[in-house]
């Protein structure tokens, strides 16, 4: 046993370090809470007593994971994965973008720092990154409850809500909007780019790291019971940055542990999601419960993509209803519009990769809510199964698309 220190400088005592099983003090079942270990009390622990942790530590861990298995985490709990129904596999309901915030051009400053009204919309919409009301999607928890109201209604049934730490993660108004909506909501755990990294995060070990994502898993988050569901979005750029590496690592790691589900964030660059299931093999994680997001704005060559299907992970386009023409993150990227987003399902499809596909939108910003005149939490429901209707991708394809495949993949092994 070790003493390691705190974010305070405080002496602590990692009972982790010595229960071989990862991740916090599991005494008496509750949240991670690390004991205080004084300087001078250092090695006075009876043997017996350090024993009888390690043990109860190691049983609280095993009987955490058998009562995952085979089911799916919830911001409300542990829940049949056959009740999950229609599933948006990458959202956001309260998430804060500030990082990723690009100035405007001077010319823009006025229009840039008005509010978002009827007059000035079709520039948010052009230039969404550049608004920076437009960024704090965490103010508008009323729009979001209605908007999940309707989701509700055109048949959808659960959202994975992607914002991981670094992008103002909201565990008890998560868990609020899925009492009031029926919603089932899936919180995710780990870590966003490295610009949203502390200096806290960044000194920490894979270890540490790991740690500290499964027991997000098993206890809670963020001070809170609430518990994640899934890993991620776990954030990399590009190229990917030694942080990046480090919690990439870590996710393996926790991932080969707890048997859970895990989505990936990958730099803008057609070579990112094969280099981060690299890392991510080299670590022990399972591609096969792995989802590579943003695929829509990542890889165009349909060979290219291709042999990054072959590596087995879940292929996710996720970012329906966003049309726009500079795409500021990478200029050189043409974001595509839906039509082609579903032409990329139908050739995807046709190539016989029907069971690793997932859709959603990745509402992340304001103008997409629908009360901002955007496409809302139903458009894919509303509007982009009949054209994959009509593009020849059948019902019983859609329903694997939007039900059995993000069951499986949320299911912990
Ligand atoms: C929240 C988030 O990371 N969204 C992805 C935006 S991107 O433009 O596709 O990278």
């Amino acid at each position: 046993m070790e003493g390691a220190r705190d974010g305070q400088g405080k002496d602590q005592l990692s009972v982790n370090r010595c229960a071989l099983q990862p991740s916090g003090a599991y005494l008496a079942g509750k949240s991670y809470r690390p004991l205080q270990l004084l300087p001078q009390n250092r090695n006075k622990l009876p043997i017996s007593l350090i024993q009888c942790l390690c043990s109860r530590a190691q049983e609280s861990f095993a009987g955490k994971m058998a009562a995952l298995s085979g089911k799916v985490q919830t911001v409300l709990g542990l829940l049949d994965p056959a009740l999950l129904g229609r599933t948006m596999t990458h959202e956001h309901l309260t998430m804060n973008f500030e990082c990723c915030y690009v100035p405007p051009p001077p010319e823009d400053k006025a229009v840039s720092e008005a509010p978002i009204e009827i007059q000035n919309l079709h520039w948010v919409q052009q230039n969404p990154y550049s608004s920076y009301e437009n960024l704090l999607l965490f103010q508008e928890i009323s729009a979001v409850r209605e908007e999940l109201q309707q989701y509700r209604q055109a048949g959808g049934g659960a959202i994975v809500e992607n914002t991981t730490t670094g992008i103002a993660r909201k565990l008890p108004e998560l868990k609020q909007l899925a009492k009031d909506t029926g919603v089932h909501i899936i919180a995710g755990a780990g870590y966003y780019v490295d610009v949203t990294h502390s200096d806290e995060t960044r000194k920490m070990t894979v270890e540490k790291l790991t740690d500290i994502m499964v027991s997000e898993v098993l206890h809670g988050a963020d001070g809170t019971d609430i518990r994640c569901g899934v890993l991620g979005e776990i954030g990399t750029s590009w190229p990917i940055t030694e942080s990046e590496k480090k919690v990439l690592r870590a996710t393996a790691h926790a991932q080969s542990q707890l048997g859970c589900p895990v989505i990936i964030h990958p730099g803008r660059h057609p070579t990112a999601p094969t280099e981060v299931v690299r890392i991510l093999q080299e670590a022990g994680g399972d591609i096969s419960k792995t989802v590579m997001s943003h695929l829509d704005r990542t890889i165009f060559d349909h060979g290219e993509l291709l042999e990054f299907a072959k590596l087995g992970s879940y292929l996710e386009y996720d970012l329906f209803g966003t049309e726009m023409l500079n795409y500021p993150f990478n200029l050189r990227i043409d974001m595509p519009s839906d039509s082609q987003r579903v032409q990329m399902l139908t050739f995807l499809v046709k190539e016989g990769y029907e069971d690793r596909i997932l859709v959603a939108h990745d509402i992340h910003t304001k103008n997409r809510l629908t009360k901002y005149g955007g496409h809302g939490y139903s458009h894919i429901l509303k509007n982009i199964v009949p054209k994959m209707l009509s593009r020849g991708i059948s019902q019983n394809q859609v329903d694997k698309i939007l039900i059995d495949n993000p069951k499986h993949w949320l299911t912990f092994k």
